[in-house]
């Protein structure tokens, strides 16, 4: 085992050491934003029938291929339909059908015009009527073909696609109730530190709240997967052993935070390397170079540094990719844009530093980034208040205001006026 890995290793090693869960269904509503695990296919022709694509009037089209502003032609309602209904009767000539949207068309129909557009001669336009038509008509004009979205027995939606929520309503249409999907992985989200309390709790001397645990299983959750915060261990191997061993055979994937450096008290990397095989320890970013990651009793198990902005930073790099590839995902990573800088940059590092910060639309349209001051890798305070990393290259000189810099978007692109 290498100790220093890059950020794409590391990824691609975590990556690959997971397996896929199985396959459930689950009703159509609780697919949305998951991928499909099977072809998908309809049971009936969508649409089922042809039918207007407005309210007016069904014919021929050929009726009416001569009409014109200073010859219309003339044609007699013999009937209405409105959707749902079925007209029986057949349509003669110098006849029509006055049609509502999404009424199935005729069987001797090959157009609509819509009503805007058809003068009343005679009546008030309904059966019986004498309506004029002063222009010809395509035919299949505001006609919706029958199979047009789908055909009975095509795949609809193939395995490996995201289900939109578009995409539930035309699985409905299609029949589609039940939809195969990778089980969301089952998360433990465990906190190492003799000095955490609980939230709930008012920290006492030397101690803090357990903070990292919630943001980890929010970030599970964003991730698609089903967190589970089990309780603080306290900093002793035994302690950790024991949590990590337990948590390895009742969860898919487990997580840790703190004692992930080389401290008195961090043993996140004997546990793993004792309980089951170690596969890294750092990696070349800042924060959060303290990485550990390996699997206990075929289970992934990845422990993140304690300082909360570092165990982010890990977790939407490292374990998000890993949770979406169980899933069945093919993009892993959040959406990237280029943005300029608006302010010098003078940190570097020979890692890859992600700045969190805050991304806008200048007017021009372009996109330009400014990085929160405080960049402390103990707060998550600041991750709030920004929408994006930005991210400095490894080994660079200081950038200066202006530099174009590739950002990772967060929770808020509709914030970001995409
Ligand atoms: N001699 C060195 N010391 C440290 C180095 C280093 O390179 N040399 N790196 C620092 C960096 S950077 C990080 S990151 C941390 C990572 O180490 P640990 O994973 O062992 O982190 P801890 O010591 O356990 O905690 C760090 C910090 O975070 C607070 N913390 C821990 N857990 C939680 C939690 N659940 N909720 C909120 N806050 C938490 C903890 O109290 C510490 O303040 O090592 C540095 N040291
Ligand atoms: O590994 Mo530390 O993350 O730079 O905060």
């Amino acid at each position: 085992m290498r100790e220093m890995i890059s950020l794409e290793e590391a990824r691609a090693l975590v990556c690959g050491a997971v397996e896929p869960t199985e396959v459930e269904r689950v009703g159509l509503l609780d697919a949305v934003g998951r991928v499909a695990a099977a072809d998908l296919a309809s049971d009936i022709n969508v649409a089922p029938f042809a039918h207007s694509a407005m309210d007016g009037f069904a014919l021929r089209a050929a009726e009416i291929a001569s009409a014109a502003e200073e010859t219309p032609v003339c044609l007699r309602v013999i009937g209405e339909i409105g959707a749902g209904d079925v007209f029986e009767g057949s349509i003669g000539e110098g006849e029509c059908v006055r049609i509502m949207t999404g009424a199935c068309l005729p069987a001797d129909a090959d157009a609509v015009v819509k009503y805007e557009i058809v003068g009343v001669e005679e009546g008030d336009g309904k059966t019986g009527s004498l309506v004029s038509f002063t222009a010809p008509a395509k035919v299949g004009a505001n006609v919706r073909a029958a199979g047009e979205e789908a055909r009975a027995g095509e795949v609809v939606v193939r395995a490996g696609e995201v289900i939109s929520a578009a995409g539930v309503g035309f699985l409905a249409g299609c029949g589609v109730l039940e939809v195969p999907v990778r089980r969301r992985p089952r998360v433990a989200v465990i906190a190492t530190g003799s000095e955490l309390v609980p939230p709930s709790e008012v920290p006492g001397p030397g101690k803090i709240r357990n903070s990292n645990s919630f943001a980890m299983a929010a970030c599970a959750q964003r991730a698609g997967a089903v967190p589970h915060i089990l309780p603080i261990v306290e900093d002793t191997f035994e302690a950790l052993r024991d949590a990590v061993a337990a948590a390895a055979r009742d969860y898919d994937f487990v997580v840790t935070t703190g004692g992930a450096a080389n401290g008195d008290f961090d043993f996140i990397k004997p546990v793993v390397a004792e309980l089951g095989e170690l596969k890294m320890t750092t990696v070349n970013m800042r924060p959060g170079k303290a990485q550990t990651f390996g699997i206990v009793n075929g289970t992934p198990v990845f422990g993140l540094p304690g300082n909360p902005a570092a165990a982010y930073v890990g977790f939407e790099m490292l374990i998000r990719p890993a949770l979406r590839t169980m899933q069945g995902y093919t993009f892993m990573n959040h959406p990237t844009v280029r943005a300029r800088l608006t302010a010098d940059e003078k940190n570097r590092d020979p890692r890859r530093i992600f700045l969190r910060g805050t991304l806008t639309r200048a007017t021009d349209g372009t996109f330009e980034v400014t990085p929160s001051r405080n960049q402390s890798s103990g707060l998550f305070g600041p991750i709030q208040k920004t929408n994006c990393m930005a991210i400095m290259p490894e080994g660079t000189e200081p950038q200066p205001a202006g530099s174009m810099v590739d950002c990772i978007l967060l929770d808020v692109p509709e914030e970001v006026c995409l």
